[in-house]
């Protein structure tokens, strides 16, 4: 839900802006070549409404690595191709967070969902990465990695469920 504030503007005016009442901003971050991990990302999206988030679902092909500054909670959820390497398309977002990082993430806290096949040696490795750069940014890891084999699904329930039981229970502590 959106309000709408009017304040002066010390110039005779008035300024109105907008804030989310109540809202509880949840960034979900996607790579994908062949949807797995964006099916997964509607999931948590649906869940996170479900719980009273506000989620915003966010290609990693389609966006830089500074959107992480704009949340306090990231869920990261990411294929694994080639050697190891991230999807296609999500390389430069990749090297953005993992090979030549700009930016400190103290302000973040995060986990992460990483699909694989554990047929190829770097299994679920793009995953690993993201969760381990993270770290070093100065991020916190609010919920444990989980690794998914070619039957993602029940994992991937299962780590939607963790991830917003964490939440609902750092938020009691906060409370
Ligand atoms: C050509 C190819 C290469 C792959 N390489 C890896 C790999 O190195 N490590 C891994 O864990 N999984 C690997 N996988 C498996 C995918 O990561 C897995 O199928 C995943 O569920 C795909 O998710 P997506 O649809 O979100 O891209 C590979 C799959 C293909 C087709």
């Amino acid at each position: 839900m959106t309000i709408q504030r009017q304040q002066q503007d010390g110039k005779g005016g008035i300024m109105v802006t907008s804030q989310q009442a109540m809202s509880k901003p949840l960034l979900i971050l996607f790579g994908t070549f062949s949807g797995n991990s964006e099916s997964c990302a509607e999931k948590a999206a649906s869940v996170a409404r479900q719980r009273g988030y506000d989620p915003v679902l966010e290609n990693m092909a389609d966006c830089a690595a500074d959107v992480l500054k704009q949340f306090d909670t990231a869920l990261i959820i990411t294929s694994t191709y080639g050697d190891g390497d991230p999807p296609d398309g999500t390389e430069n977002f990749y090297a953005q967070v993992v090979n030549r990082p700009t930016q400190r993430l103290e302000h973040l806290r995060y986990s992460v969902l990483a699909l694989g096949d554990s047929c190829y040696d770097r299994f679920c490795q793009c995953g690993k990465d993201y969760d381990e750069a993270l770290e070093t940014l100065g991020a916190t890891r609010f919920h444990i990695r989980v690794d998914c084999d070619i039957d993602y699904d029940e994992p991937c329930d299962a780590w939607i469920e963790g991830v917003f039981a964490t939440l609902a229970q750092k938020r009691l502590l906060a409370a």
